[in-house]
């Protein structure tokens, strides 16, 4: 095994700091350089575990879900046996954690702690504990740094990068958020190991989505031998999660705040939202991702876009790897009235993200309310 992480850069855009992903194993001794590398006067150039004492008193917040708490324990104590003055806040488990009460709890937490500006978040987990935690970060004192550290493949290749952090609402996912890019994202293998193999899974869905709006050679390598591409042993494991990584990077580099090119990345999203709110966030994002993707394919097809084959393709990769290709066919209306409170729709305009071909991703704006419903008759069962 290589130990020398692969570095990703993540460029800085409106007015905030670029940063690294670090790919690899064993990285979370990375973490105390990442912590003293802040902005804080007598801390920005601390080597590792020096920023506390140099600095005063630093706080840490490691933020976990409760399926990590041996992790979130054992790094609080080897933060605080490096002399900062760390805590571990536990959240809920996945979706559970994305809400204002479990927002404010944090807050109160930090209050009681005198948490500063100084001071840092260490978000430990899945996607839905980097967006809490990234989400905690931005709204803290208008916003204190904070480190990813994705547990999941689906937050190593897409959550825990860009900064999109956020809640979610009665009314729908992620409806309250801000973009508030990490100083850091340490996205370390070996915790791929106790993943349950659904999540991994899940996690695939938005590999396959990087695979078909930008690299196709992820699909490629997926197509080989979809059942080795379920399982962190899987010889390609390494490479689709940089590759994924990278194209989220490139993305997000050019466009942190999605005024144009990032929309891209919401390909299959704006009806997998509307299945996970309908579904009481039951359904992992993932799984309503591979359905969104195949609705996208088919709206694309069906609006004079997409050819068959690249169509088609979706079902075939996002079944050999047993994600879900269909949905309850009886709820188009809730789904619609959903889709319309989408972040890209516009008025009553709704927006879809669809391909022209394959990695060639544009906007379709308002189609036509029937195109809808045959694309959805396509994945509805
Ligand atoms: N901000 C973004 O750009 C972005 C991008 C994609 C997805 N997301 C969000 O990410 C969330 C989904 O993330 P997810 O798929 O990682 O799910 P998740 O965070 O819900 O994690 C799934 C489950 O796995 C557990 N877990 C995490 N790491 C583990 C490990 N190493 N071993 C064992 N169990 C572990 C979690 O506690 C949870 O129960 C959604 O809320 C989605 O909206 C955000
Ligand atoms: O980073 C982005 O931009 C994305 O759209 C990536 C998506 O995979 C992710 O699920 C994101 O959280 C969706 O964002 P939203 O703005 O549609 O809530
Ligand atoms: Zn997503």
């Amino acid at each position: 095994m290589n130990d020398t992480p692969t570095r990703i850069q993540v460029a800085g855009t409106a007015g905030t700091a670029p940063y690294e992903v670090l790919v690899g194993h064993q990285l979370l001794g990375e973490l105390p350089a990442l912590i003293g590398r802040g902005s804080h006067p007598s801390s920005t150039t601390a080597p590792s575990g020096g920023a506390a004492r140099r600095s005063g008193v630093q706080r840490v917040a490691v933020l976990h879900p409760e399926a990590l708490s041996a992790t979130g324990e054992a790094v609080r104590a080897d933060l605080a046996e490096q002399g900062y003055e760390a805590i571990a806040i536990q959240l809920p488990n996945a979706e559970e954690a994305k809400s204002a009460e479990v927002a404010a709890y944090c807050w109160s937490v930090l209050g009681q702690t005198h948490f500063t500006r100084s001071d840092v978040i260490v978000g430990i987990g899945g996607g839905a504990t980097t967006d809490l935690a990234g989400f905690v970060a931005a709204t803290w004192l208008r916003g204190v740094r904070w480190i990813a550290v994705p547990t999941t493949v689906l937050a190593m290749v897409d959550a825990a990068v860009g900064g999109k952090t956020g809640i979610n609402t009665a009314e729908g996912k992620n409806l309250v958020g801000a973009f508030h890019p990490p100083a850091g994202v340490l996205c370390d293998l070996a915790c791929l190991a106790t993943l349950p193999v659904n999540d991994y899974v899940s996690g695939l869905a938005e590999i396959i989505k990087a695979g078909f709006i930008a690299d196709p050679v992820i699909l490629d390598l997926i197509e080989a031998d979809p059942q080795a591409a379920r399982t962190p042993e899987g010889p390609h494991t390494a490479e689709l999660i940089e590759r994924s990584i990278r194209v989220k990077a490139e993305v997000v580099s050019q466009d942190l705040k999605e005024s144009g090119l990032r929309e891209i990345l919401n390909y299959g999203h704006t009806l997998a939202h509307a299945i996970e709110k309908n579904e009481r966030y039951s359904w992992r994002h993932g799984a309503a991702v591979s359905v969104g993707m195949v609705f996208a394919a088919e709206l694309g097809r069906l609006a004079g876009r997409l050819d068959d084959a690249t169509a088609d393709r979706h079902r075939a990769v996002l079944s050999s790897v047993g994600l879900p290709l269909t949905y309850k066919g009886d709820q188009w209306p809730r789904l619609l009235d959903t889709m319309k409170v989408d972040k890209k729709s516009r008025g009553d305009r709704l927006r879809f993200i669809v391909l022209d071909g394959l990695a060639k991703p544009t906007v379709l704006e308002g189609p036509d309310p029937a195109l809808l419903v045959a694309a959805y008759g396509e994945v509805a069962k």
